[in-house]
């Protein structure tokens, strides 16, 4: 009997992993979430216990497997989607990481990177980034010199480095494995994206072992199977693994030059696809590689916005506002306004456009009418007032109107931060009914690689556009007010 075919697709977020059933007509089938737990051993410092991200990675493999009554062999094949940057080192032989995952958000690296200034010109230059903790390189030179003998095990070839597609494609593979695709090279600062390959010249620079790092593929190939005692005896191809951004990018069907999204997740990204030209920011945005389909290269203009979703996370968790997240949306919708209150997240210094790795997350503007949902307002404001600084450089580094935006990631279920934006923007934002496109994107880049699918057979619904209603004057003074706090919060 011909049993039906699916594609899961694996999506490991810097807050949650999630597993992903889908079937052939694009739709989920089923979805496993888990959870994983952030340390903040010290200010700016984020890190995760990469043993953890694998266990949840099993946890929710077998979960959506079970819940959605699909045996392994009905899964054609497995599509990995990441946060990217996250750095992992991990012994070959015993397969132990060496320290915790070094999460993007990570600052112990500020120092490494000032240190590194004057090479700025040539790092963006060869790989469309900045000198910055935020990428991977600082997080690899910080691993090597902070961990005991970590420099010379990892000269003598006892180490390997990873993002976490390529720790879980290890994982997954029974340690076999050691690869990465050109999205997730393209965010560690030591890949060329122009010759698209690693670069002799910054790996000599920062003083990284070249033996550490993995193999380059493209983002749409079988790149290994999966060990069989993992899923009852059955091996399943590996078909793509794809930085979680670039994914949302190609799941949000932005295949064609100058399509637009922005996802809010943990933190916040705008990227525009620039097809096979890297579009050379002038204004504090990254180029970056958008995705490699067989040999051909396509590339992305992007901007990385450090704290989006995440600061509605800490409000929760940390001061303890409200449980859920949901009821962020109608308390922001209780109050007329912010009453003139301003929340700049800068909890980890602040990304595109201003990249300042030192200031600090300011609430200003408080009076005694202030209340809990006018913070809470201010919050969700700050994500769109982010998405604005990054599109208005956007606009004028490419030299293209942006007419619609389309959105997705955990807050873009917020009704009243999308109908903010579209205020904001002036612009369309549409949101479609799957909200889980990072992981479309990674299923489908998996099932193109084992002619599950192919690009027509691509479809997504809308759930709804929202357009602008405010008038755009409020929007401006209200905009104002942001730039303000911006560069009060600046100031050192
Ligand atoms: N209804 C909501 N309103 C605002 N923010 C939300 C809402 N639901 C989730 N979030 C925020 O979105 C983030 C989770 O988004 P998600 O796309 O799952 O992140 P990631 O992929 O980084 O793990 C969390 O930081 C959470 O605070
Ligand atoms: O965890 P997310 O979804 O906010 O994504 C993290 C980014 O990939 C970091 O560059």
């Amino acid at each position: 009997m011909n049993q039906k075919q699916y594609v899961l697709a694996i999506d490991s977020g810097t807050t949650s992993t999630r597993a992903v059933l889908f079937d052939h007509g694009c739709q989920i089938v089923g979805i496993a979430q888990q959870e994983g737990t952030l340390f903040y051993p010290y200010p700016g410092w984020v890190e995760q216990d990469a043993e953890e991200v694998w266990d949840l990675t099993v946890k929710v493999i077998h979960e959506v497997l079970a819940k959605c009554d699909v045996k392994p062999s009905q899964v054609a094949a497995i599509g990995i989607s990441n946060q990217r940057e996250t750095s992992v080192i991990w012994d070959k032989k015993t397969g132990k990481p060496i320290y915790h995952a070094l999460v993007w958000q990570s600052k112990q690296t500020t120092d490494v990177c000032r240190s590194w200034a004057s090479y700025n010109d040539m790092v963006h230059k060869k790989t469309g980034l900045r000198v910055d903790p935020y990428f991977s390189a600082s997080k690899i030179s910080w691993l090597l010199d902070h961990v005991e003998g970590a420099r010379q095990r990892a000269e003598n070839g006892d180490l390997l480095f990873g993002t976490i597609d390529t720790w879980l494609v290890w994982k997954l593979s029974g340690g076999k494995t050691h690869i990465t695709d050109v999205s997730n090279a393209s965010r560690t600062l030591l890949y060329n994206i122009h010759a698209c390959q690693w670069d002799d010249e910054l790996l000599k620079t920062f003083n990284i072992p070249a033996m550490l790092l993995p193999e380059v593929k493209a983002t749409s190939e079988v790149y290994t199977m999966t060990d069989p005692d993992l899923l009852d005896g059955r091996s399943i191809p590996i078909g793509a693994v794809v930085g979680d951004q670039q994914a949302a990018l190609f799941g949000q069907g932005c295949f064609v030059e100058g399509m637009v999204k922005n996802t809010f997740g943990t933190g916040g990204f705008m990227l525009m696809n620039t097809g096979q030209d890297i579009v050379d920011s002038k204004s504090g945005l990254l180029s970056t590689i958008a995705w490699k389909l067989g040999d051909r290269l396509y590339y992305a203009l992007e901007g990385s916005i450090f704290v989006s979703g995440s600061t509605m996370k800490w409000l929760r968790d940390q001061l303890g506002l409200y449980e859920s997240t949901k009821i962020t949306e109608q308390w922001a919708n209780d109050v007329e306004d912010t009453a003139g209150v301003y929340f700049v997240p800068a909890f980890v210094g602040l990304g595109a456009p201003y990249w300042n790795d030192t200031c600090k997350a300011e609430i200003s503007g408080l009076t005694l009418g202030a209340n809990k949902k006018h913070i809470v307002r201010a919050a969700l404001e700050s994500m769109a007032y982010q998405s604005k600084d990054v599109l208005d450089a956007m606009v004028k580094d490419s030299g293209i109107p942006i007419k619609n935006l389309k959105v997705d990631g955990g807050a873009s279920a917020n009704n009243f931060l999308l109908q903010f934006l579209s205020d904001l923007l002036r612009c369309e934002v549409e949101r479609y009914k799957i909200q889980e496109l990072t992981s479309l994107g990674a299923a489908f880049l998996a099932g193109m690689a084992v002619d599950y699918w192919h690009i027509e057979d691509f479809i997504i619904e809308s759930d709804r556009v929202f357009v602008p209603k405010a008038p755009q004057e409020q929007m401006d003074a209200y905009y104002a007010g942001w730039q303000r706090a911006v560069r009060r919060c600046m100031q050192e």
